[in-house]
């Protein structure tokens, strides 16, 4: 359950201004897990922080009072433990924890957004010149870079699994016979659907390294039978043929409005009479004030994803859907995680 914590305004905009150093206490905390050592234990005081860390007690006084003022450890008896959002969000076993996005900030992202007001400047992604790799797309650099990928990917599978729990939910896929999940990733949603759906085929369409990486997860026979991988560029290849669906999941927030209009002309043109697009993805709110993990995760699409992107409304997904042909659109907005879902009908 969540609960909230005091803060001032004047701290709040304090935490802006150290937010690096914030992060690197929260970051460090969890390189020593330090977290799941004051959970274990019940409670450590100074002397046992720095015997659990192995460290002097000089830094790990630095960092017990860091995390103490960032109201992540509190003081209780003479020990410091947990507050509740550490055991909710930082503890492996936790409710939800968020090691993943942490990794994924502090391997990719952090380093790159110091180009934030140049990408700005340009209107392109200059963030990425921080990575290795072919192309202009953060996607295309990682192929490069299996590490970052893996980091990559744990951190995308972990954020769309719950969201794709959601959509699993909400949407009765039984009518459908075969879809292509565009950008697919690691097959992850793909999967799902056909574990849910025993008749369904799926094909996922995304870069060759990654439809290798998705291919070798795949453990049950019937499944592996029915999941398809089509290796391709989705911005220059022909789309697969045979599909009455097409699924475009957390693909939107990548491209330009204009890209994105072109791409669903692209899935309009490849499918049947009757045949459905969906686009599924985290959105901003149509008045362009939140949410703050909207605002707060659309400068990594400027400055290093694609250099075009953003979270999108769901107003803005609405009106590409349409614009690329399809006539009978239907649009499910308010979605939990800040999710909308446009089905569009041919
Ligand atoms: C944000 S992830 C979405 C993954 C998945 N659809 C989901 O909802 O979890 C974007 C995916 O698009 C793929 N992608 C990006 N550019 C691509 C391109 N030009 N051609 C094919 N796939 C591409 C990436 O490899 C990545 O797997």
């Amino acid at each position: 359950m969540a609960t909230s914590v005091p803060i001032s305004d004047a701290d709040y905009l304090r935490i802006l201004i150290h937010g690096h150093t914030a992060f690197e206490l929260l970051r460090t905390g969890l390189e020593f897990d330090l977290f799941q050592k004051l959970e274990d234990s019940g409670g450590l005081d100074v002397t046992e922080t720095a015997a659990a860390l192995g460290v002097e007690e000089y830094p790990a006084r630095v960092l017990l009072l860091g995390l103490a003022s960032l109201l992540l450890i509190e003081k209780k008896d003479g020990k410091f433990v947990n507050a509740p959002i550490v055991r909710r969000k930082l503890l492996k076993d936790g409710e939800r924890f968020l090691g993943p996005l942490i990794d994924i900030q502090d391997k990719i992202i952090n380093k790159t957004l110091v180009d934030f007001a140049e990408s700005m400047r340009q209107s392109t992604n200059v963030g990425l010149r921080h990575l290795e790799g072919p192309g202009d797309t953060l996607y295309s650099k990682l192929t490069a870079t299996p590490d970052l990928q893996k980091v990559f990917y744990d951190n995308m599978g972990d954020a769309s699994n719950r969201a794709f729990e959601q959509f699993l939910e909400y949407y009765d896929f039984s009518g459908i016979k075969h879809a292509i999940d565009i950008g697919g990733g690691d097959g992850t949603n793909s999967v799902k659907l056909a574990e849910r759906y025993p008749e369904l085929e799926m094909t996922v369409f995304d870069q060759e390294s990654v439809t290798r990486l998705a291919a070798d997860k795949i453990e049950d026979p019937s499944v592996r039978k029915r999941v398809h991988f089509h290796p391709g560029d989705m911005l220059t290849d022909r789309l697969p043929e045979g599909a009455d669906a097409i699924l475009y999941f957390h693909i939107y927030e990548i491209w330009s409005l204009e890209r994105n209009t072109e791409m669903l002309r692209k899935c309009y043109d490849a499918l049947p009479e009757g045949g459905t697009v969906l686009v599924y993805n985290f959105v901003s709110n149509d008045e362009g004030t939140g949410s703050l993990s909207g605002g707060l995760v659309s400068p990594y699409f400027l400055a290093l994803a694609s250099g075009e992107g953003m979270t999108w409304s769901a107003a803005d997904m609405e009106k590409s859907v349409r614009d690329a042909g399809f006539s009978r659109v239907e649009r499910f907005a308010d979605l939990g995680f800040s999710h909308a879902l446009v089905v569009g009908h041919k």
